[in-house]
């Protein structure tokens, strides 16, 4: 899988070189590659926006770098193989769902906006050439698109086939199709008891029926809590 990062702080992306990305990039599993938007840019201030049409607050990011970096980095011929991200605002929810469909895809190029924005016609232009996919992590501000990028990039890359050390683990989480779109239990380890806290007695029973009925009943309990918006009215009568 090759990666491309196109933002105008390039080093944002310096930190996939640590932990486990760093580990996949060695072992060749992924490819990560970050660009600097200004270096598409033709003045002596190496400006990459201007005032929005039609008036409004803020700048918003010229079309014209984001092609000639597009031109460069991915080519001038259309092909729907390369999947192009634009984290923003106004996107589709980014969820576990896009993650998985985005693992095996070969290659990723994440356009990182600033400012206010993008020029649309960026991301029009995109459409008629890639597969573009404008995703949002949530509903809150952040100031561009790296974060966002970063994110993506760990959510996608961890369900790669060899990235994980444990692929079971991922078949047990959250948001994974495995669990029923239900919250993970509550998590223990040793000591038996900390500070006057001890782990749930079933969990040291060793009786595996109960521990997998205690941890279904965590599961509904923590999600009817937090996320009633993840129990449908038949995930409820299931559970
Ligand atoms: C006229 N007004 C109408 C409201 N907008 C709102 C607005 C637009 C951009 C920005 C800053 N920004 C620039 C690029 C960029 C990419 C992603 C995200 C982002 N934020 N939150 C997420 N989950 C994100 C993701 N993923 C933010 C970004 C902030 C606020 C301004 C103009």
């Amino acid at each position: 899988m090759r990666l491309d990062y196109l933002s105008i702080f390039p080093g944002y992306f310096d930190v996939l070189g640590i932990s486990l990305l760093g580990k996949a990039a060695v072992n060749g599993l992924v490819d990560v590659y970050a660009h600097d938007l200004r270096d598409w840019t033709h003045d002596r201030h190496r400006t990459v926006d201007d005032t929005p049409c039609g008036g409004g607050a803020g700048m918003v990011m010229k079309p014209d770098p984001w092609g000639e970096a597009f031109d460069e980095i991915i080519g001038t011929e259309p092909d729907p193989s390369v999947h192009v991200v634009f984290p923003s605002p106004s996107g589709e929810p980014f969820t576990q769902s896009v993650a998985h469909d985005l693992s095996s895809v070969e290659r990723i190029v994440f356009c990182c906006g600033r400012y206010e924005g993008i020029d649309h016609r960026v991301i029009d232009y995109a459409r008629s050439m890639w597969t573009v996919h404008e995703v949002s992590l949530g509903d809150y501000v952040l100031n561009g698109g790296e974060v966002a990028a970063l994110a993506i990039t760990e959510a996608v890359v961890r369900l790669v086939p060899g990235f994980m050390g444990n692929p079971q683990s991922l078949a047990e989480e959250s948001f994974s199709a495995g669990q029923d779109g239900l919250l993970e239990y509550p998590l223990f380890t040793r000591p038996v008891s900390w500070r006057g806290l001890d782990v749930p007695e079933v969990l040291m029973s060793g009786h595996h029926g109960r521990i997998a009925k205690w941890r279904r009943d965590e599961s509904i309990r923590l999600t009817r809590e937090r996320r009633p918006d993840l129990t449908d009215s038949d995930v409820s009568a299931r559970h």
